[in-house]
């Protein structure tokens, strides 16, 4: 994929294939509108049809057969005016799965190549439509599970991390022009005066950039979900605790010690947030080796929880139960003791209320659970409203090289330090920080961003 713009007219399908009652293809390039002509039958050419509106015609193959393939609504928009900022023209077909697919081998019959994925995306990235925390935000809009997530993308798409980004380049260049302009008068050491007002500026910066930094926590929960995890030993109610919260039977169930082996996940939301709940294999000594691998993975998954729910079973003596070993990483921890419809044991008064009573056969004492669990959840994934943006861990690397280069660049000052290595590390900060909008020339980054986006897009 090599996605300069002026390049060969891509096509493809934008739509899902099969599940619409409309279809969407799309077509991007300098000769979208000859390419199309050559299978649109209609009053008027491509070229005629007022831009932007659409029109009803026929599409038919481009072999000379004339064989009509569906009735089609098409739109046509003017380049630079267009999502891609190329000539591009969409046709709206009928939505099943073989005259979506015909209509596509069409327009390649007629000299569109198919698109890659990502490749309309890149299009519009690469004629400034969109910069690159934009065009990520398409995608995190697509993957959105929550309206939170979905609010934090539409945040982006609309420039709320790419206007940041800009004005700290603004903000870098004008405090690096001022350094490099002492490179050019050697004689001339930086005067104190012009010293602390360069750092005060370059602290502001790192000040910036650690309260971009910040929100990277958010932004990993807010696209991949907050990961909850069930533990506790085997039988206690773990997989049917995962079934009462998700309202369905997703996990295996018995009164076998041992049922679960791999760890199983599915996203909920809990007050806007995307909850990743991962039931895991019951923490016991085991010789089956299965067990003793699901058991690793329970290891795996409590390293990286975010929330802990430890599960014990109330009706049996405290006494008698081993507790989870939770690792210190894990920000939040909960217990909760089932089985309270078989009565409460001896020695569980200790916990008083730490810990949420619940029976998963009752369905009793859950909805006390959930507010427990969205409390934690919301205290790590809030504040989208003070601060509209959430970092993703791509651009948190470029912030984190930004952050170190201007801790050097002032270190640096601060030593009475030629001008010139100074100004080496102001230029490394503005070019991570030009990374993360797209400022970038390494065609290879590129690729690798847009290729994980879906054909059409
Ligand atoms: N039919 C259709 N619906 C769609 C898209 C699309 O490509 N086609 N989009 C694809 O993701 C999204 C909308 N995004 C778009 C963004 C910009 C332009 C566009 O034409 N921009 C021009 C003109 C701006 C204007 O009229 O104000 C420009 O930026 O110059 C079109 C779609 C969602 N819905
Ligand atoms: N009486 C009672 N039985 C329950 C309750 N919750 C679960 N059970 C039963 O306890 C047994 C074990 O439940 P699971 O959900 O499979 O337990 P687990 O913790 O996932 O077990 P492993 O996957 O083996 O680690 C099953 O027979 C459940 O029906 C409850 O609230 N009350
Ligand atoms: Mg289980």
């Amino acid at each position: 994929m090599s996605g300069v713009a002026g390049d060969a007219t891509i096509a493809a399908i934008a739509s899902p294939v099969g599940r619409g009652a409309v279809s969407l293809i799309r077509v991007s390039g300098a000769d979208a509108f000859g390419v199309v002509d050559k299978v649109w039958r209609g009053a008027q050419s491509v070229a005629e049809i007022p831009a932007r509106r659409a029109t009803l015609g026929r599409i038919v193959r481009a072999d000379g057969s004339e064989t009509l393939i569906d009735q089609v609504l098409l739109t046509r928009f003017d380049g630079p005016a267009s999502f891609t900022g190329e000539n591009v023209v969409e046709i709206a077909g009928h939505g099943g799965v073989l005259v979506t697919q015909r209509l596509l081998e069409a327009l390649l019959e007629a000299g569109a190549k198919a698109a890659g994925p990502g490749e309309f995306s890149q299009r519009a990235f690469v004629n400034g439509k969109l910069d690159l925390t934009q065009a990520e935000a398409v995608m995190d809009l697509i993957e959105a599970q929550t309206d939170l997530a979905l609010r934090a993308a539409h945040q982006q798409l609309d420039g709320g991390l790419g206007s940041r980004i800009t004005a700290m380049q603004d903000d870098l260049l004008g405090v690096l022009a001022h350094v490099e302009a002492y490179i050019d008068f050697p004689d001339e050491d930086i005067d104190p005066d012009t010293r602390s007002a360069l750092i005060s500026r370059i602290d502001r910066l790192r000040d910036t950039t650690s309260g971009l930094l910040e929100t990277h926590e958010r932004g990993r929960i807010l696209r991949h979900g907050l990961r909850l995890v069930f533990a506790g030993a085997p039988n206690v109610g773990k997989s049917s605790l995962l079934n009462v919260l998700l309202g369905y039977d997703r996990a295996i169930v018995s009164d076998v010690a041992g049922t679960t082996r791999d760890t199983v996940e599915e996203v909920v939301n809990l007050g806007g947030v995307p909850v990743r709940l991962i039931d895991t294999a019951g923490l016991r000594s085991s010789g089956d080796e299965i067990e003793h691998e699901g058991i690793q993975r329970t290891g795996k998954a409590l390293a990286s929880a975010d929330l802990v729910v430890e599960l014990l079973d109330g009706s049996v003596p405290l006494s008698e139960q081993e507790r989870v070993q939770v690792p210190e990483s894990v920000k939040h921890h909960l217990v909760a003791l089932n089985k309270s419809d078989l009565g409460v044991a001896d020695g569980w008064d200790a916990f008083g209320e730490d810990a949420v009573r619940i029976s998963c056969t009752e369905v009793d004492g859950v909805e006390p659970l959930i507010a427990a669990i969205k409390r934690e959840v919301t205290t790590s994934a809030s504040a989208l409203d003070a601060t509209p943006v959430a970092i993703n861990a791509r651009h948190r690397d470029c912030l984190q090289l930004v952050s170190s280069e201007l801790a050097s660049a002032r270190a640096l000052i601060d030593l009475g330090e030629e001008p010139e290595f100074v100004a080496e590390h102001l230029r490394a900060a503005l070019n991570a920080a030009g990374e993360v909008v797209g400022k970038l020339d390494a065609e290879d980054v590129l690729g690798k961003i847009f290729s994980s986006f879906c054909i059409g897009k």
